[in-house]
């Protein structure tokens, strides 16, 4: 009949450390399922030499482990699925009795935000004495190269985009809305359909962005260029058209340089901010604009017949393509909730320093 060794454990914001106390462990097995981890071995433990095992249901839901084991005891690093602190480690609130605090590695929630300042701290005063020395064993490697050539086209792109349309703006103002189209779909036409290189940078694990958020982002705004705008001309002298290109544009010029400075692991504090606090007025007010687009592009779709779905003979007629804009709508507004939520979640990860306080 197994024993439960004894288990000593002790938190950090992104990861559990446990302590079993097992000399000489062979055969370990763990695993971990949602905020469940079981573990089983053979070896020498409070009760001699035996097999102990345990289950631990963790108060939230845990991702990878790794685990080491020594002579003396086995280690096990879960990490958390979400950063934060834990009020305690098991879901059941009283403690299960072989579980005991590591006060060798404990910590309290205060005590560890300051280790990771302390940790942040180190990190700028190291950038701060060299501010744009380039990590060049990073810089050189072929995958950083190839994002930093990628991010610098996209921004190159859109600054001129951006510039040519806020220049025109100042010069003829409200004229310039009219003639949008023709002045920047070329360029629009090759970073849009360039950037599906981004679904496939997050298929292969080049970059660590979800595939949800990205492939409705690039599917949106290219659905939304070569279709509702590109396809019909009578859209091409619409000022919606400079509202949609201008917000694009304006995001654009921020996250590219972001990820440019990325790859050459320079963190510009004023940029990462920017970059995670833009979206939430242009996000919002670039998918009113392309509403406003969809609804103006609904009665020409209607008019020319274009991309109209054609229906048995006995029911005579086509379908016109703008029954397919109304589901549209509401998957842009699902898109939405979703990306922003994302971004959100980002946000909270990348710029929030403020303190957790436990329940
Ligand atoms: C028939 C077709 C039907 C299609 C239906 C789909 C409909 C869906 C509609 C959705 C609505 C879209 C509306 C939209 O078009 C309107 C606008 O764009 S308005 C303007 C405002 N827009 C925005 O603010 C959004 C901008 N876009 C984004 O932020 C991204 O595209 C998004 C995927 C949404 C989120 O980005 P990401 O997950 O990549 O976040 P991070 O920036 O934090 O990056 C995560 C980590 O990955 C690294 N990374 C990512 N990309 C790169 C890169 N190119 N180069 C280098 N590194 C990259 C990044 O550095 C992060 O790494 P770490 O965490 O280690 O720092």
């Amino acid at each position: 009949m197994p024993l439960t060794p004894l288990v000593y454990w002790a938190q950090r914001h992104e990861e559990v450390y446990l302590r079993i106390e097992l000399t000489d462990a062979r055969n370990i097995s763990i695993h971990v399922h949602e905020n469940v981890l079981h573990f089983a071995a053979q070896g020498n433990g409070a009760k001699g030499q035996n097999e102990y095992e345990f289950n631990l249901a963790f108060l939230l839901p845990v991702k990878t482990k790794v685990h080491k084991s020594t002579q003396r005891q086995v280690n096990i690093t879960v990490k958390k699925e979400q950063w934060g602190w834990w009020e305690r480690l098991t879901l059941q609130e009283r403690r299960p009795v072989f579980l005991s605090p590591d006060f060798d590695r404990w910590l309290e929630e205060s005590d560890a935000e300051m280790e990771i300042r302390e940790k942040e701290e180190r990190k700028n005063r190291l950038k701060a004495a060299r501010p744009f020395s380039l990590n060049i064993s990073g810089f050189i490697s072929l995958k950083t190269g190839y994002l930093f050539v990628y991010n610098l086209v996209q921004f190159l792109g859109y600054s001129w985009m951006f510039i040519n349309m806020t220049v025109r703006l100042v010069i003829f103002g409200k004229d310039s809305f009219y003639d949008t189209f023709h002045t920047m779909s070329d360029v629009m036409y090759f970073c849009q359909a360039l950037s599906f290189v981004e679904i496939l940078n997050v298929a292969l694990g080049i970059v660590h962005s979800p595939i949800g958020p990205t492939v409705g982002q690039v599917l949106g705004r290219n659905f939304f260029l070569f279709i509702i705008f590109g396809s019909l001309e009578q859209m091409h002298r619409q000022p919606v058209v400079f509202f949609v290109f201008y917000l694009w544009s304006f995001i654009e010029l921020v996250r590219y340089p972001f990820y440019m400075l990325g790859c050459i692991n320079v963190d510009w504090k004023p940029l990462t901010w920017l970059r995670y606090s833009i979206w939430i007025p242009l996000y919002p007010l670039g998918v009113l604009s392309e509403l406003a687009g969809v609804i103006q592009s609904i009665p020409i779709f209607d008019e020319t017949r274009l991309f109209s779905i054609p229906l048995p003979e006995a029911i005579g007629t086509s379908l016109s393509f703008s029954c397919l804009l109304y589901p549209y709508v509401a998957v842009m507004f699902v898109g939405l909730y979703f990306n922003m939520r994302h971004l959100y979640k980002q946000r909270q990860k990348r710029l929030s320093t403020k303190k957790r306080k436990a329940n």
